[in-house]
């Protein structure tokens, strides 16, 4: 590919802990929610940088493992994931800042937004920019884990970036990271996640087709209200989510892709992005 002229995020070649930011810079500013950590706020930085800051809620979270990957994330950057600017790991709770989306989750934002402003194009090019954001992942053989529309942001003119991706991994409440947990992911997770919590960018291909199913519905909750137990027994039998009303064929097939019971016969996130890209020129 060729090198992306991107600006490089403000942590670029600072201190020797590059990925290290000093809370004396920050100024909090209002509570944007509460996530798996705990609250996040708005900050500022430097006077000027607006972020997101994840105040680390005591438990929450295995920290010393997640400080050693911070740096690891810093070093993902794509105009389709939420940049990881870095972490005040030298006090308790540890933060963690990132880049701020005005508009919040991509499910809240589906929900919110009237429909003539959601048109088909609207909806399939909000795929296609988290289709690309998901292959860059790929390329660098990165796992979300967790991939649905709450873990997606907006940002101005329906711009869509993907957001907390690898994070899964350093939850500790096993309500969340055991498949039989009442908080764990299951209308997101494909056959080999829910017997095995075999995970990989194809169990993440199989949550992009949940997630383009949720963007078609315009935010509706997958399955309706069929208990989990219900949803195993028919996603282990090959059933899959019907057809959003009013959506395309086409676009339904590429759904339908994502769902290949068995991981091989799955497309890669770089073969979908060139199957949407090719539809959206084709017909919107
Ligand atoms: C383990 N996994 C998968 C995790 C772990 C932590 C989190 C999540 C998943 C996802 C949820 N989450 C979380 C919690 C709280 C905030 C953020 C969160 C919210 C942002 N932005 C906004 C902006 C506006 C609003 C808002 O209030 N409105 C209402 C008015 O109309 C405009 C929108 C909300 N959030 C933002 O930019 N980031 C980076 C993170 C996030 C996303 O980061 C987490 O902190």
């Amino acid at each position: 590919a060729s090198p992306c002229d991107r600006p490089a995020p403000p942590t670029a070649g600072l201190s020797h802990d590059k990925w290290e930011i000093d809370p004396v810079e920050l100024v909090l500013k209002e509570v944007l929610g509460a996530g798996q950590f705990g609250v996040v706020r708005r900050g500022v930085w430097r006077g000027r940088i607006d972020t997101a800051v994840k105040m680390m809620k005591e438990g929450t979270m295995s920290e010393d493992d997640f400080i050693d990957e911070a740096k690891v994330m810093t070093q993902l950057q794509h105009q389709n994931l939420v940049q990881l600017y870095g972490v005040c790991s030298k006090h308790r709770p540890i933060y963690i800042v990132t880049e701020f989306m005005k508009h919040g989750s991509l499910f809240n934002y589906l929900r919110r937004t009237s429909p003539d402003q959601l048109g088909h194009a609207v909806l399939l090019d909000m795929c296609i920019q988290v289709c690309r954001g998901m292959a860059y992942l790929e390329r660098h053989n990165y796992i979300h884990r967790d991939l649905a529309t709450r873990n997606c942001l907006v940002g101005d003119e329906n711009v869509v970036k993907v957001a907390d991706f690898g994070l899964a991994r350093y939850v500790l409440d096993d309500q969340y990271t055991s498949s039989g947990g009442s908080k764990f992911p299951i209308k997101w997770a494909p056959p080999e996640v829910l017997n095995f919590t075999r995970f990989s960018s194809k169990s993440d291909v199989w949550a992009f087709g949940v997630l383009m199913w949720e963007v078609f519905t315009c935010g509706k909750v997958p399955y309706g209200r069929l208990t989990n137990t219900e949803v195993v027994n028919r996603v282990q039998h090959g059933q899959v989510l019907e057809k959003p009303k009013g959506c395309l064929d086409e676009i339904y097939k590429v759904m339908r892709l994502c769902w290949g019971q068995t991981p091989e016969i799955r497309p890669p996130f770089r073969v979908l992005k060139e199957e949407l890209t090719t539809i959206s020129q084709r017909v919107l």
